[in-house]
């Protein structure tokens, strides 16, 4: 039987759902997930692949501002959802929705197309790299101590409820976005998903609980974690999750964690997913017992070469030609000549000899400033071809502050 690969309708959208879900596990999620999902999908950039009636295959895109570095927003497609039925893998279905799906944002005139993946393996081909990467730690909070800075003891501290100040803590959130790429500007809708709360997804936590950090009557902090009780006949020994902490200053920050480590009756502290500078790492006696793990978290793919490379700034004046293979998108291969320093840059097409030679993946990699064209080169990923010219480039692209994604979509 031959598959058709279509726009979503709203009609098909559980059908679309359910397929997804299967791929994935096949354990529903909770109803509160379902609805906002479907609330968030756009439907002209989300494809199915039918046989018939059954969906076996799916992915769409969100309309994304991704912050780079200099600090623009940048518009980005947030390629999500993407899934073959396991009966009907390795037929290339997979391979024609990348296809419809990147000329689909080449048409929107979105130059960087962005995804978090399930497994590393999946996307270079298609022209994706690794550029941001997470930490996870968990800490021992009875061994590590914290030193904190002089003002901590100003900021005041109270719990509220997630809800009752989410507006308050969105705005902080977005004067943050500017100040570290990878990070995405939350659109309409979004802000809905630092609220989401299924009893599902709590593994026995608590509900989401809310601290925010004040000085003089005004925000300038918050976390939300949840507390997973645990222990037993010698005294609760509890569990600190932490899902999301952003502040406004050094003070703020320390206060924060400060109050994370001394929750009573709780021994360890968890995070997911913060960013590899993260300021906490500085703020720890022992970082041996933080119980750090880092992952690749955000993939880039630089979907308009030229207009890409213009977005964002550069940390040291550059000046070269660069050699981009790219045999998915074939419109972005062949020669491009890069200016730029901290005010902008302007990148277009020149028959001048090449300094640098590297793939669309790699220019993926080093775009958001995370990751090292000299570590790339090292890898035998980027060719100098002009002595010095890696030194230049590396140096110009890459960025003081880690980028990082916040959270996934
Ligand atoms: C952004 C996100 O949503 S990430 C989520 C991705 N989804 C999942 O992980 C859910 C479970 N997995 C799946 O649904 C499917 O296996 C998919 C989507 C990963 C792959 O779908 P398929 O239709 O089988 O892929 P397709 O046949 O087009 O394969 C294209 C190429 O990628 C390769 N490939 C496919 N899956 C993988 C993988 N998991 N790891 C490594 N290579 C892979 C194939 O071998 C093929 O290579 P080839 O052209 O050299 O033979």
């Amino acid at each position: 039987m031959t598959t058709e690969l279509r726009e979503l309708r709203q009609a098909d959208w559980d059908e679309y759902y359910g397929t997804l879900e299967l791929a994935f596990g096949g354990v529903a999620e909770a109803p509160e997930e379902h609805e906002l999902w479907n609330a968030l999908t756009e439907f002209d950039r989300f494809f199915g692949t039918w046989e018939g009636e059954t969906c076996v295959g799916t992915t769409g895109a969100f309309s994304f501002r991704l912050s780079v570095p200099g600090g623009s927003l940048v518009d980005a497609a947030g390629v999500t959802m993407v899934s073959v039925a396991a009966t009907h893998r390795r037929r290339g279905i997979l391979t024609s929705m990348m296809r419809r799906q990147l000329d689909d944002v080449r048409a929107k005139g979105e130059s960087l197309a962005v995804l978090t993946a399930s497994e590393p393996a999946i996307y270079g081909r298609f022209g994706y790299g690794a550029a941001t990467q997470q930490l996870k730690a968990e800490i021992d909070t009875t061994r590590v101590r914290l030193s904190v800075p002089a003002g901590t003891d100003d900021v005041r501290l109270r719990y509220v409820k997630p809800a009752d100040v989410h507006e308050a803590c969105e705005a902080l959130y977005a004067r943050r976005v500017s100040e570290r790429p990878g990070m995405l500007a939350r659109q309409p809708g979004w802000e809905r998903l630092g609220l989401l709360d299924p009893e599902s997804g709590r593994n026995g936590a608590s509900p989401l609980l809310c601290v925010v950090a004040e000085r003089d009557g005004e925000l300038v902090g918050y976390a939300r974690f949840r507390i997973k009780p645990e222990g037993g006949f010698s005294g609760m020994d509890s569990t600190v999750r932490l899902s999301d902490l952003e502040a406004l200053d050094p003070a703020a920050y320390a206060a924060l964690w400060r109050f994370l480590f001394d929750i009573d009756l709780t021994s360890k502290l968890e995070a997911y997913s913060r960013p590899t500078d993260d300021a906490v790492l500085q703020l720890v006696s022992d970082v041996r017992r933080c119980g750090i793990q880092v992952r690749d978290s955000l993939y880039v793919r630089l979907v308009e070469v030229g207009a890409a490379l213009e977005a964002r700034t550069y940390r040291a004046p550059l000046n070269l030609v660069l050699e981009v293979e790219d045999a998915f998108c074939p419109w972005n291969a062949g020669r491009w000549r890069l200016k730029g320093d901290l005010k902008g840059a302007t990148c277009e097409r020149t028959e001048d000899d090449a300094d640098l030679a590297l793939s669309v993946r790699e220019l993926g990699s080093a775009y958001l400033g995370g990751v090292s064209l000299t570590s790339l080169a090292a890898a035998g990923r980027v060719r100098e071809l002009r002595p010095g010219a890696l030194a230049e480039a590396a140096l110009a692209f890459g960025s003081d502050v880690a980028p990082w994604l916040p959270h996934g979509f």
